[in-house]
């Protein structure tokens, strides 16, 4: 196989907790992943010089910023192929929404090189090349819903029942770094005891981002009439869950017309990871 097409899928946080903070910067996070069946769409065509090219809807990424450039570049060096890359890439998910589509664009191109260029790195050798581009990698890489710790690169693997989603996107971007570099975050949330299951669980970037965004505040105030509402990651995008297809596309139905979002439903193995696997 020459060339593939592997979905980048999107991520929720189901909750966020934040632990504290170490001496690099980066902090301790408690957190639920899930993937949605929806996602970004890569093509990946080997070619036979060792140049990488990214087309498609890159235009707002300078080809060295884009996260699939740098995964690609990584395992290039690290693996010494002497086999370059044409990847082509759909955006569909909104760029830093708090869904993870830049990562998982990085891990669903790590994966597919790994194919192409016959590296045979496994799931945990590529996690580690991965979490160089992004703390979110690693989830990606690993394909499976899972709870998450350290810098959310300590992975769990948990299975959740299958939901439906309807995810909202406002028209404010936040930037991940603004929000784990603000001096109100709240960062002293304990560590979980018992089971995460039976206790109700947030987003500790919430009220900070509710009160920088009021975007943020309005999505999640109009999502109350459907749901609990909440935010993934450090947003800017909101979801509300339900057991059925239906209930979701009503919540899509009656969005107010200047506002984006999409359903989704939630799966325990990354799409990414069941189409690489039937590639042959
Ligand atoms: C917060 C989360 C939760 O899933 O999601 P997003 O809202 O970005 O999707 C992630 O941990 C984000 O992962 P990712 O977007 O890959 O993070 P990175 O590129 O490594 O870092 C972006 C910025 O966030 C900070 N950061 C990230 C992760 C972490 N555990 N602590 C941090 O302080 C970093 O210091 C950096 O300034
Ligand atoms: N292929 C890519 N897709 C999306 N964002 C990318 C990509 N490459 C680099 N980036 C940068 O990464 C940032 C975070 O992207 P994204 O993963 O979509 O957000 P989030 O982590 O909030 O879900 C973007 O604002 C963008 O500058």
């Amino acid at each position: 196989m020459t060339s593939f097409s592997l979905l980048a899928p999107a991520k929720l946080n189901l909750f966020l907790h934040i632990n504290g903070r170490r001496e690099d910067g980066y902090h301790e996070l408690e957190t639920l992943f899930t993937f949605l069946n929806y996602g970004d769409q890569l093509t990946f065509t080997l070619t036979e010089t060792t140049e990488i090219e990214v087309t498609g809807d890159t235009t707002d990424i300078p080809l060295k910023d884009n996260l699939i450039y740098k995964a690609a570049v990584l395992l290039q060096k690290h693996s010494n192929s002497v086999f370059g890359a044409k990847i082509n890439l759909t955006k569909i998910l909104p760029m830093g929404g708090g869904v993870g589509g830049g990562s998982s664009d990085a891990a669903s191109t790590l994966l597919a090189l790994n194919k192409l260029w016959q590296c045979q790195l496994s799931l945990v050798e590529l996690a580690e090349l991965g979490v160089q581009l992004g703390a979110d990698v690693p989830v990606f890489i690993n394909g499976k819903s899972a709870l998450a710790q350290g810098i959310g690169e300590k992975l769990v693997n948990v299975e959740l029942p299958s939901k439906w989603y309807c995810v909202v996107h406002p028209s404010e971007h936040i930037s991940t770094a603004k929000i784990f570099t603000h001096p109100d975050l709240k960062r002293d949330t304990p560590k979980l005891k018992g089971h995460w299951q039976q206790q109700t669980l947030g987003n500790d970037c919430e009220p900070l981002v509710k009160k920088l965004c009021p975007e943020v505040e309005k999505t999640l105030q109009w999502l109350l009439k459907y749901a609990p509402s909440k935010m993934t990651g450090t947003g800017s995008c909101c979801f509300v869950e339900f057991a059925t297809q239906k209930e979701a596309q009503h919540v899509l139905e009656n969005l107010p017309h200047n506002w984006d979002g999409f359903i989704a439903s939630s799966v325990n193995i990354s799409p990414a990871h069941t189409q690489l696997d039937a590639i042959h």
